[in-house]
């Protein structure tokens, strides 16, 4: 499996630890600190060259730092400069030494008053943050945004969380965040990744191999965590066509969601999709399929799907209806893999237990698609817990045994054993009705593949999500399902 360097997560906690690391073989961290801070001087002063005065606001730490050797670098250029400090004189370490570099005046931060033309570096906090921002700092964050300001923030904007992407008391919504090696959950979580602007990722010379020593088993979902999964051992032209997948109609009145799912599985690549419905939703459905092949629900015909060893992937859950029969038909698919979403999350709402024992009692294979509603239901200690979307969804999936696709404008793609990613590509449009049930057929599909489960889920997410820049605005489910097959990753 493929995991680039420049899809890597790290926390700021581990980030710590990486410059702690860096420093005991022998880095010099001072050295990191003044490529920090001049990069993120370069950047503020291509991106605003006509800039009235760029005023610098420097924090207690070493965030702080990185402003004070920024404002040295401004003063080098010749830039009007105004450096705002909190705690300038009681600084420590590598933060103190680059506020004895700076010959300009440092005034206490509350005395900033926003005006128009200013460009604002925000180096007030960035990895350390540990509670909300003083009110001095959320005043000037308050003035800032009512200017519309320009600001280019070390690391991430004052006030924004890099562990979880929450928002502590207030936050610097930037037009740019200079981060160093490596991005933070924070940068892609949302409400943070909207308050980042560009996002631009600078090498301060901190060895990679240090870097991913201590990096978690986090990433930007894409191709790079699953197309070696994807690609498989079969021949180039059959890449994508192969499997069987069988997705489990609802009645007469709520059948077009199992349907979307069943069309959306074909697109992605199943080489044959079964849709399985109640007797009384037979006429209808036949009336909408072509190459969906169809089939009675009825007891045989389920356990002769369990026994085919053709069938290769289930898709239950969307439109079917909350129910007791539900939970037991679920339950008796788990020899295969399983893609459970909608209705089939919401009916174990009374009894997850039930689920999650059998799920971990068979070894199945399954792939959860909560909405955060659904989330809420199956695990409503997580959904109320703090910590990040990130959190939640691992401990979710450890709890359960399946692959949680905790969906979102940010979905997270968590597997049991801890790894996880952070979907990017999702266009606003794709919250739009039954894009859920799309997506539920192409994790299917993925899986048909025999693609490994949290591979099958980033595949799919992925895709999804390309088919909606695809589709465009205005896009409907049906429209997102026809793009699939040209949303495809190239894959090598
Ligand atoms: N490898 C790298 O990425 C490098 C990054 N650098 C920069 O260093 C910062 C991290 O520096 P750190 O000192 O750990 O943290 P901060 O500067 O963000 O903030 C810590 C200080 O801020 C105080 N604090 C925290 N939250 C608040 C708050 N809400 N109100 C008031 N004060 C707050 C904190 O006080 P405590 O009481 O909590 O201890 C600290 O005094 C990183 O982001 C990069 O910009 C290096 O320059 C190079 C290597
Ligand atoms: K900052």
């Amino acid at each position: 499996m493929l995991h680039e360097f420049e899809r890597i997560l790290i926390g700021p906690r581990e980030m710590g630890l990486v410059d702690a690391d860096a420093a005991g073989s022998g880095i010099d961290s001072f050295r990191l600190m003044q490529n920090a801070g001049e990069a993120v001087a370069a950047l503020a002063l291509a991106r605003y060259p006509d800039s009235g005065r760029f005023v610098v606001l420097c924090g207690p730490g070493n965030n702080g730092g990185d402003g004070y050797v920024a404002a040295a670098a401004f003063a080098r250029a010749g830039a009007s400069l105004c450096i705002y400090g909190i705690g300038s004189e009681d600084l420590k370490g590598d933060a103190a030494r680059a506020r004895a570099r700076v010959e300009a005046e440092v005034a206490p931060l509350s005395a900033y008053a926003c005006r128009p033309g200013d460009v604002i570096i925000d180096a007030i906090f960035g990895a350390g943050l540990s509670r909300d921002v003083p009110q001095d700092v959320a005043r000037i964050i308050a003035d800032a945004t009512k200017l519309r300001l320009p600001i280019v923030a070390a690391d991430i904007p004052s006030g924004l969380d890099g562990e979880t992407g929450e928002i502590r008391g207030a936050a610097f919504s930037a037009t740019d965040t200079v981060t160093f090696m490596a991005r933070k959950p924070g940068h892609l979580l949302l409400p943070g990744r909207e308050l980042c602007g560009a996002l631009h990722v600078f090498d301060i010379g901190i060895p990679k191999r240090l870097v991913m020593a201590r990096a978690g088993k986090l990433w930007e979902n894409g191709p790079g965590l699953f197309s070696d999964a994807l690609a498989g051992p079969t021949a180039e032209s059959h890449k994508y066509a192969r499997g069987h997948v069988a997705v489990f109609s609802g009645g007469p009145t709520s059948s077009g969601a199992a349907r979307l799912s069943a069309t959306a599985a074909l697109k992605a690549g199943a080489g044959a999709v079964t849709l399985v419905s109640p007797s009384e939703a037979l006429a209808v459905n036949a009336a909408h399929l072509n190459a969906v092949m169809l089939r009675e629900a009825d007891s045989r015909a389920i356990r002769a799907m369990l026994g085919d060893h053709r069938v290769s992937a289930f898709v239950v859950g969307p439109g079917y209806g909350v129910s007791a029969a539900l939970r037991e038909l679920a339950l008796s698919l788990l020899t295969k893999p399983t893609v459970l979403d909608a209705d089939a999350l919401t009916a174990f709402a009374s009894e997850p237990k039930s689920l999650f024992e059998a799920i971990h009692a068979e070894g199945a294979t399954v792939v959860m698609t909560p909405h955060e509603g659904e989330f809420g239901r199956l695990f409503p200690d997580l959904a109320s817990a703090s910590g990040s979307k990130v959190e939640r969804a691992r401990k979710a999936a450890a709890r359960s045994g399946a692959v949680i696709v905790y969906k979102g404008s940010d979905t997270v793609i968590a597997a049991p054993d801890g790894r996880a990613a952070i979907n990017t590509n999702a266009p606003a449009d794709l919250a739009t009705a039954g894009s859920g049930d799309v997506l539920a057929g192409i994790t299917a599909a993925m899986l048909a593949h025999a693609a490994p489960a949290f591979e099958a889920a980033c595949a799919a997410v992925w895709i999804h999500g390309r088919s909606g820049q695809v589709a465009g605005g205005g896009l409907t489910a049906e429209t997102l399902v026809d793009v699939i097959p040209q949303a495809f990753p190239e894959m090598v």
